[in-house]
């Protein structure tokens, strides 16, 4: 520490000082020991320090009026100057000053003189030397528009040199942007590494993310007549603070203010340069192109808000696209001796949903997808060999773009507009093979999203504002999508998004420039844009040296992935289509059924779940249905439901023959039970009568009926809740014969129930017992054709013929 090294270095000098007296050397040494301690101290404050310092000026400015004048020697000075003056240069003094002895003063002499400075003190303040690029930052004033307010506390705005500010905008989380480089001075290498290094960091290895930047424009003159306020504040050349003033109608949030805060990877207040902005967004995308990568800078805003000033900008203010060719064209120079470098152009516009070349404006032309992403077929390619050739051909194109005047802004740019720059560069790689990179530039002036009201509502450019809007709306779908990471992504929905495909979510190195007005009149818009900006944050690309990979392109393959990749986007495609599809013709049916006539819903309802499974499964194929998609014609719809009546008029027939059949059925296996109870009843009277005094005995079913249970005997839990018959035993036919009478389960594992009534107190007679079959049989029926209509295929299921 400079301080505790000086202070040592003093006291030396009074150790070393023959004349000095016991009883001062003791108060020395004293002293010595308590600055040694609060030397020692780190946590000793500015104050310390400021003691220690003065201690020093003091000690210095008495020997040198030592040496003036040596009857002042041992006198006090009348006055003393602020501590902080000459606070460098002591040190220098200190190495200079005299050797000779002098005195020390003591502290609390040097204390009072310092907090009571006589009323004739001179005071002079001093700036404090500029600070470092960290301290700097860290200090950078809160300023609006980007002002610093330089005060006494503040430090001066220092220049941070451009490679250092280059370094901090793209390699740190804090990016003031940075100076541009002077005249053709060549950008570092080391710095494209930065900003693609970072975009690489990002992007988690795999791609980059989309960097972000806002740009505010100047109060404009329209605006500033119509007495609009800012309402948009930069910070730290990063933030963006946006602020909603009440209107004076709003009685209930007139005090109030609403504000929004972002940030991006740079803001640009309304003072900044062109220039300023090409370098911190576009001039290392111009190098990484130039290596072989893609690049992609959209200015994106509200109509009226400066994008087409950022990208074209004026005569006498160039913008990024133009900026960028020059660029470009004085980095081939420097770097391509052999002339390898093939620079091709071509500029086009999106206007109303038709894509046009702005080179050679004729027919709309149509995109197509191949390997190297979309292209508009016949767009034109000029080669171009030098920078005024390219600034011709920009302003041709320029000339053929629409734009046309609005409410909102006097030369509107009504079509988005694409310049794209490609750079092949021919190399020879370790194997002295010839190996061209392809690099492609894209600089899109987008058309401003607006509403119908700033704009124009009446004519034409109400249709240009929908188509722009929807084209706008369908790249803010694409950024949700993306930012999601949703499968798909819908580039389709606007030739504008499916131009921008290889930007947003190709191998490329994206930038967008959002362009804000300050106006609060604009305050919705500004909001809009900056919502999307911070969205379009998320944005992952695709790695982008994917150029490596397509060096040498073996073309069948290329086409045969590319046709199975279209293949199956179509087959998607069909599946979705056949979805959608099939919902309409559902909920179409749906409508159909309701609206059709009550009897016959009526009847289908009734009777739809019985034929379905009563019949075969073949017969419910031919079932006319309605997602057959023949029913939406009124003559479709009576043929179809002639054919539900003529369906339905035939099933009851089959029903009809079905009970038919099981009557017959029925009535043989009555029979054939009722011959076997009587030859059962003529053996046992047989028996009885070879038995002579034996009991007779006949088995009834009153005889098979269990015993009552006896009073006060539990019943189980179950007992609540079983049906109103439960005293009852339930029997089967063939209960009431012998053990060699076929089991329940020969009727196809069927239980035949049915109820006998515990009250038959009597044994039944013969005649009883045989009228018993016909009884039961009516039960056997019931459950048999529920069974049938129940379960499909039953019918051909008969029952087995009972044998004996
Ligand atoms: N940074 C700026 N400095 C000075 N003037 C600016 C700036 N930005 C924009 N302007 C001026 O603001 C006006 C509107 O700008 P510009 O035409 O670029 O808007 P735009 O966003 O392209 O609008 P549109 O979408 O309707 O085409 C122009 O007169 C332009 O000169």
């Amino acid at each position: 520490m400079p301080v505790s090294t000086r202070s040592k270095a003093v006291f030396n000098q009074v150790q070393d000082d023959p004349n000095q007296g016991q009883t001062t050397r003791a108060r020395n040494d004293q002293e010595e020991s308590q600055m040694a301690n609060q030397m020692r101290n780190p946590h000793h404050g500015l104050k310390e320090k400021m003691k220690a310092l003065t201690l020093l000026y003091e000690q210095q400015k008495q020997a040198s009026n030592a040496l003036k004048n040596p009857a002042l020697k041992h006198e006090e000075p009348r006055f003393s100057t602020h501590p902080s003056i000459d606070l460098l240069s002591s040190g220098k003094r200190e190495d200079n000053g005299p050797k000779e002895s002098k005195e020390p003063r003591p502290i609390s002499h040097v204390m009072r003189e310092n907090v009571m400075p006589s009323s004739t003190v001179t005071r002079n303040f001093v700036m404090p030397q500029p600070l470092g690029a960290e301290e700097a930052k860290e200090n950078v004033a809160v300023g609006h528009g980007g002002d610093q307010i330089v005060g006494l506390s503040c430090p001066r705005k220092t220049n941070v040199s451009s490679t250092v500010a280059r370094k901090l905008s793209m390699g740190s989380s804090v990016m003031p942007f940075s100076e541009p480089p002077r005249g053709n001075q060549k950008v570092n290498e080391q710095e494209v590494e930065t900003i693609t290094e970072r975009q690489g960091s990002v992007g988690g290895g795999n791609g980059s993310r989309i960097l972000v930047f806002v740009r505010l424009r100047p109060m404009g003159k329209r605006e500033r007549e119509a007495g609009s306020r800012c309402c948009v504040r930069i910070v730290n050349k990063r933030d963006v603070y946006l602020t909603e003033f009440a209107t004076e109608n709003d009685y209930l949030r007139l005090k109030r203010l609403r504000g929004r805060h972002f940030t991006f990877d740079a803001s640009f207040p309304d003072s900044t340069t062109q220039q300023e902005v090409y370098f911190t967004t576009t001039a290392e995308l111009v190098e990484a192109v130039l290596q072989g990568k893609n690049g992609s800078v959209f200015c994106y805003g509200a109509t009226g808000a400066g994008k087409t000033y950022t990208m074209l900008g004026t005569v006498e203010n160039p913008g990024v696209m133009v900026l960028a060719i020059k660029d470009l064209f004085n980095k081939i120079r420097q770097r391509s001796f052999d002339g390898n470098h093939l620079v091709h152009l071509s500029y086009l516009e999106v206007y109303n949903e038709t894509v046009r070349d702005l080179l050679s404006p004729g027919r709309p032309l149509v995109l197509r997808e191949d390997k190297n992403g979309i292209v508009a077929a016949g767009l034109t390619q000029y080669r171009a060999y030098s920078t005024d050739e390219v600034m011709a051909l920009l302003q041709q194109g320029n000339q053929n773009r629409t734009t046309e005047p609005t409410r909102a802004n006097e030369t509107s740019s009504r079509s988005h507009a694409i310049l794209q720059v490609m750079i092949e560069y021919k190399v020879k790689d370790a194997a002295n093979n010839i190996v061209s990179r392809v690099g492609k530039l894209s600089l899109i002036d987008l058309a401003g999203s607006e509403r119908a009201l700033a704009t124009d509502q009446r004519t034409l450019r109400s249709l240009e504002g929908a188509n722009i809007n929807r084209s706008l709306l369908a790249l803010s779908s694409c950024i949700n999508a993306l930012v999601e990471g949703k499968k798909h992504i819908p580039y389709r929905n606007s030739k504008l998004t499916q131009l921008l495909k290889d930007s947003l979510g190709g191998a490329c190195n994206t930038v967008m420039i959002a362009n804000i007005s300050p106006s609060n009149l604009s305050f919705g818009e500004t909001q809009n844009t900056l919502h999307w900006a911070d969205r379009a944050k998320e944005i992952r690309t695709k790695a982008c040296d994917a150029n490596e990979e397509i060096q040498v392109p073996d073309s069948e393959t290329d086409q045969a992935k590319l046709l199975l990749e279209l293949q199956r986007e179509n087959r998607d495609l069909r599946m979705q289509l056949a979805r959608q599809q099939q919902k309409l013709l559902a909920v179409q049916a749906q409508t159909l059924a309701a609206s059709s006539s009550p009897t016959l819903s009526t009847a289908s309802s009734l009777l739809s779940p019985a034929p379905s499974s009563a019949l075969p499964h073949e017969k419910r194929k031919q079932r006319p249905s309605f997602l057959a998609g023949t029913c939406f014609t009124p003559e479709s719809k009576k043929k179809g439901a002639d054919e539900t009546v003529r369906y339905l008029r035939k099933t009851v027939k089959e029903l009809e023959a079905e009970i038919g059949r099981m009557k017959k059925d029925h009535a043989l296996e009555i029979k054939q039970k009722d011959d076997f109870i009587l030859e059962l009843s003529r053996k046992g009277a047989k028996l009885a009568g070879a038995g002579g005094e034996g009991v007779r005995r006949i088995v009834t079913r009153a005889s098979l009926r269990p015993k009552k249970a006896p009073e006060g005997e539990l019943k189980s839990p179950s007992h609540r809740f079983t049906s109103p018959q439960p005293t009852a035993k339930k029997r089967s036919f063939w209960d009431i014969t012998t053990a060699n009478s076929p089991s329940v389960a020969t009727l196809n594992g069927r239980k035949t129930r049915s109820y006998i009534s515990s009250e038959c107190a009597a044994a039944p007679s013969m005649l009883l017992q045989l009228a018993y079959p016909c009884f039961w049989s009516m039960f056997l029926l019931g459950p048999h054709l529920i069974n049938y209509i129940i379960q499909p295929g039953f019918a051909r299921q008969r029952p087995a013929t009972v044998k004996r």
